[in-house]
């Protein structure tokens, strides 16, 4: 069996750090108030981990875009790992690539002779960082360097004075500005006391460390083999027991083989850490050094900013990709695909609401001037849209979504506020249709499935097509039409009017004709006149779309009916609703009807026409002008008086949205 079944048979735990009895760890009470200062070891430590490290135009290509993002220290290379390496430090310099204000960081071993190639290949930059290495925890003393304690130090102090003369000498030849930062390779791993008498030896080695020109002590988790409450402890010990401790910088380097990486930086940040390295999306060693991006995030999220920018996420995600030829996984935070996107029922219904309240909420602060716009929206940490991402796969529609995630893609792609008994109707077709395929419902299969179910098309899809209507009024005595439309109005339920519209039903031409108290009414009652169809009205709403830009906007009728003798229940059951689009609210109406009623067809039998096509109303029965809101349904412009004429034969256009 290759699980051992006690395994502390095999593994020892980490050990706790000594922090003295009368001292309290202060990391677990502290807040992150600021940004660190940030480090991208990509073009090195991230380099050296890929399968095929990247050529000098592939790093030259991935430093511009850390610049970019506003990293201000940025370790370019191993400089005596090889000519290659080297010759890209020099030509970032001599081709004036560095910016004044970043500094160029290069690693090497405490070995004199790649000390020496790492500081010659700084010749001439602005301000540079030399980082020296050596691992220092117990395995490594034994196994990888046979040294004691006291040989470590000596290796170490050995090669930092190297450092130092080196650096003097560079500096008295090309100006170059030096910081030293001092890396404990494998510090999690070492007894904490050792490190911090290894840290004091090397501040005092290096003599000039000041409040103004700090060195750097680097405190690698180079395995991350411990929770990240550890990783904090010990970076709190040495914070708490490094002398001059206002003129040392600690930076935080944590690697991610726990997948803890991101919480150890930043509780290392709490225990005292001011610096942290890493790379973009993790790149790394094994699993990787930290994730800069999820960090400086994390941050941004809390109201902090970062100090750097990832306003186009995608954009840097790409690059970094195809640089480390990498892909992250979808669910990776805040830069995989998924990450913005909700497929649950619940969770999408929570993010619809969220929308609308916040919609609210900022257009009342736009309104008076008073408040902040806080983003406080269920599910999604963090606006998208201040990454480069819009809204449109916030939902995502599968069959494991609801009613809300289906009204907000309708939303979204239509602007139709889909009423909530509607919704439930609607849902059902789109659940169907996923379950039938096994597929996700895209914004374009909802789309069109909402058009063929409510039947918005210029051509015919159901059995019954709209050309064209009138309505005109009826003196309540002759039920004949007499007086002008312009009396009618919608408040005065006791007005009767004439509904006489003409359709295509089952292929064939012919008006139909009803009265009515109100277009809807008389809609229905031409419906059962002329078709025998007995229905009932349930709920209804009207929208404005694009109310904002008159000349486009456009009134919306939903419309929910039943037949005679079924009740629709609570859920919607029993009842269809039908939807109607137009530039004029009457004519949204109408077609709502004529649309539900397409619906509750079905393949019922209708009766023949009595008669194709009115003749338009002679002076006998109507006065021309009382043809007041007899108008071509045709989209793409407002109606005008000369519109009030209609024509036969007309095909209706149902532009759904402008
Ligand atoms: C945790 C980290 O990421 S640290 C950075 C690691 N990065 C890299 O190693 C990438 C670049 N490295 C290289 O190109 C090569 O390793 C070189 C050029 C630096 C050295 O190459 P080589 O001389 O062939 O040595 P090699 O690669 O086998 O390294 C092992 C030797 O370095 C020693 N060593 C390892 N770390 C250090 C250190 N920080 N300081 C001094 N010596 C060290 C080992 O003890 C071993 O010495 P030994 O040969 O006497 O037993
Ligand atoms: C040498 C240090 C900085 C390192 O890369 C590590 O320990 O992971």
């Amino acid at each position: 069996m290759p699980m051992l079944l006690d395994p502390a048979t095999k593994y020892l735990p980490y050990p706790a750090v000594p922090f003295s009895p009368d001292y309290a760890r202060r990391w677990p009470t502290q807040r992150t108030t600021s940004s660190p200062i940030w480090l991208s070891t990509d073009l090195r430590d991230g380099n050296q981990a890929l399968v095929n490290p990247m050529s000098n135009a592939t790093k030259l290509e991935l430093f511009r875009e850390l610049i970019k993002i506003g990293f201000k220290e940025i370790e370019v290379a191993y400089p005596s790992a090889s000519e290659q390496e080297f010759q890209f430090v020099r030509s970032i310099i001599e081709n004036g690539e560095v910016p004044d204000n970043v500094s160029l960081q290069v690693i090497s071993p405490a070995r004199p002779d790649l000390i020496a190639r790492s500081i010659e290949s700084l010749a001439g930059s602005r301000h540079a960082i030399i980082h020296l290495y050596n691992a220092v925890s117990p395995v490594f003393r034994e196994v990888v360097f046979r040294n004691t304690k006291e040989q470590t130090i000596d290796l170490t102090l050995n090669a930092v004075l190297l450092v130092k003369k080196l650096t003097e000498e560079e500096t008295a030849r090309s100006g170059t500005r030096f910081t030293l930062n001092y890396c404990l390779e494998t510090f999690s791993q070492t007894e904490p006391e050792f490190a911090v008498e290894l840290g004091n030896r090397v501040l005092e080695e290096w003599g000039k460390a000041s409040p103004t020109d700090k060195m750097i002590f680097n405190l690698a988790a180079t395995v991350e083999c411990a929770p990240s409450n550890h990783y904090a402890d010990m970076v709190e010990y040495f914070s708490t027991h490094i002398k001059q401790r206002d003129s040392v910088i600690i930076s935080v380097h944590p690697h991610n083989d726990r997948g803890t990486a991101v919480a150890a930086a930043e509780l290392g940040l709490l225990a005292g850490g001011d610096r942290i390295e890493g790379c973009l999306l993790g790149n790394g060693e094994r699993t990787g050094n930290v994730d800069l991006i999820t960090l400086a995030l994390n941050m941004y999220s809390q109201g902090i900013s970062p100090g750097l920018d990832f306003s186009h996420l995608s954009d840097t995600v790409a690059l970094v990709c195809r640089c480390n030829d990498m892909q992250i996984p979808v669910r990776y935070p805040y830069a995989g695909q998924l990450v913005f996107s909700a497929f649950a029922g619940t969770h999408q219904d929570a993010i619809k609401k969220g929308l609308d309240m916040q919609a609210k909420r900022w257009s009342e602060i736009d309104r008076t001037g008073q408040g902040i716009k806080y983003w406080a929206m269920p599910y999604i940490p963090l606006d998208p849209k201040d990454l480069g991402y819009g809204y449109e796969n916030l939902i995502r529609v599968s069959s494991q979504s609801g009613k809300a995630g289906t009204a907000y893609v309708i939303k979204q792609n239509m602007q139709l506020d889909i009423p909530r008994r509607m919704q439930v109707s609607f849902y059902k077709v789109v659940q169907d249709e996923s379950e039938r395929t096994g597929k996700e419902m895209t914004v374009a299969s909802i789309t069109s499935a909402f058009k063929q179910t409510y039947f918005l098309d210029s051509k015919p899809l159901g059995r019954l097509f709209l050309h064209s209507y009138r309505l005109f009024p009826l003196s309540p005595s002759t039920r004949e039409p007499s007086s002008p439309m312009s009396d009618y109005s919608d408040d005065e339920p006791q007005s009767l009017i004439r509904f006489e519209g003409e359709m295509t039903v089952d292929g064939e031409k012919r008006t139909i004709r009803g009265d009515g108290h109100g277009p809807v009414l008389a809609a229905l009652d031409a419906l059962r006149a002329d078709l025998a169809l007995e229905l009932n009205i349930g709920e209804s709403a009207g929208q404005t779309i694009n109310a904002d830009s008159p000349a486009y906007a456009k009134a919306v009728t939903f419309l929910e009916m039943y037949l005679p003798g079924t009740s629709p229940s609570k859920s919607g059951a029993g009842s269809v609703w039908g939807v109607g689009i137009s530039y004029d609210v009457t004519a949204s109406k109408c077609r709502a009807v004529i649309s539900a009623t397409n619906k509750l067809l079905g393949d019922r039998s209708l009766p023949r026409a009595r008669k194709i096509f009115s003749p338009r109303p002679t002076a006998s029965n109507v006065d021309s002008d009382s043809w007041l809101q007899g108008i071509k349904l045709r989209a793409g412009r407002i109606p005008s008086r000369s519109d009030q004429d209609v024509h036969e034969g007309d095909t209706t256009n149902w532009a759904t949205t402008a």
